[in-house]
């Protein structure tokens, strides 16, 4: 099987690591400056165990592929930007591939499914970064991740097996699950507190305020009749990837605290607590502290914001809470 990573940033770049070094082809789609220094200087990959350089093959679109039957293209890029990936994909030509939502959120499987049939989700539980445009850092160890891998909407076949056995010597396990997406609403749930990190600063993804947010989620998700799973730290395979030490970097925070720090003029938010805000709605029950967090989102991509700038005083009350 070829692996076609589309998008090579931080979990991309783990990826493309790990499967690099257990042997198997990998094929990138990369854009801009970040292509460009990939190109020039190879992938500097960092974790706990060190440093390596890693040549990537890689390509600014699709339509510069020659798609194969046995190729399997894993979803790599941040929730707001899956629909042009995946008309991008459509218009070179990819059909029956199948195609892995490597992300947060669960917008992406159904958004892949009205375009195409052989869709997977994948619970990504691997913290990664990049500072440098050449490089992807992996934050825990001894495995730098655990992948939930299966059908979506549900099931599991032979390439779902394939890769989670393709992904594990590299250093990310994977476990195939029939019910990924069980597993990706419960990632969902602790991504709710992204926003309030990239707004607030460090320690803000688990403080009151995220757990407003993950209680109201809670009751939207059960007012809509969905299935959730723990996949937090009370998930024994957490032990298998703590937070490590990785020389010369500091870990720069969540998803959505490194988009507002690299200036990316967008945020995963909408994707985010902006799915609980649209289940809400649809199921005639109040989310307030969430949409709270999607328009506060909104106001620091348009303001063009770095992360850790409002006080917490402020979102406390926008949730609510009185002052910490
Ligand atoms: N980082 C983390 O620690 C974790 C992230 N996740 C999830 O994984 C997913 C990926 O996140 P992450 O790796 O952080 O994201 P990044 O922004 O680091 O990487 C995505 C990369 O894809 C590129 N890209 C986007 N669209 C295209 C396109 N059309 N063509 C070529 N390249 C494109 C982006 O470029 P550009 O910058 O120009 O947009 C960027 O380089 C998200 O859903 C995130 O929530 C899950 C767990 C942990
Ligand atoms: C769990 C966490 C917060 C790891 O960094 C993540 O999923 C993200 O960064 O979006």
């Amino acid at each position: 099987m070829r692996y076609i990573l589309y998008g090579v940033g931080a979990v991309g770049g783990v990826v493309a690591a790990a499967l690099t070094e257990a042997g198997h082809e990998v094929l990138g789609i990369a854009r801009g400056a970040r292509l460009e220094a990939l190109q020039a200087n190879g992938l500097a990959f960092r974790s706990a165990n060190g440093s390596r350089r890693y040549r990537l093959d890689l390509r600014e679109a699709p339509s510069e592929i020659e798609f194969r039957p046995d190729d399997a293209i894993l979803l790599l890029v941040k929730s707001q930007h899956t629909a042009d990936a995946l008309a991008a994909l459509r218009d070179a030509g990819v059909d029956e591939q199948p195609i892995y939502c490597c992300q947060n959120g669960i917008a992406n499987e159904r958004t892949a499914l009205r375009l195409f049939p052989n869709v997977h989700g994948v619970t990504v539980m691997l913290p990664a970064q990049f500072d440098a445009l050449d490089e992807a850092v992996a934050c825990c160890a001894p495995e730098f991740g655990v992948f939930d891998i299966g059908r979506a909407p549900s099931g599991a076949d032979d390439d779902d097996r394939a890769l989670a056995e393709a992904l594990t010597p590299g250093g990310i396990r994977g476990y195939v699950d029939p019910a990924v997406m069980v597993s990706k609403y419960g990632k969902l749930i602790l991504n709710l507190g992204n926003v309030v990190e990239a707004a607030v600063g460090r320690g803000a993804k688990t403080g009151p305020v995220a757990e407003i947010l993950r209680e109201e989620a809670k009751q939207v998700l059960a007012a809509a009749g969905i299935a959730w799973r723990d996949v937090g730290q009370d998930d024994p395979r957490r032990d298998l990837m703590r937070p490590a030490e990785v020389e010369g970097v500091t870990r720069s925070g969540t998803s959505s605290t490194q988009s507002l720090a690299r200036g990316a003029g967008s945020i995963e938010t909408d994707y985010l607590n902006g799915e609980i805000v649209l289940l809400a709605r649809l199921h005639g029950v109040p989310a307030p502290a969430n949409e709270a967090m999607c328009r506060l989102a909104a106001r620091l991509v348009r303001k063009g914001s770095g992360p850790g700038g409002v006080r917490a005083a402020e979102v406390h009350a926008m949730v609510g809470l009185p002052p910490p």
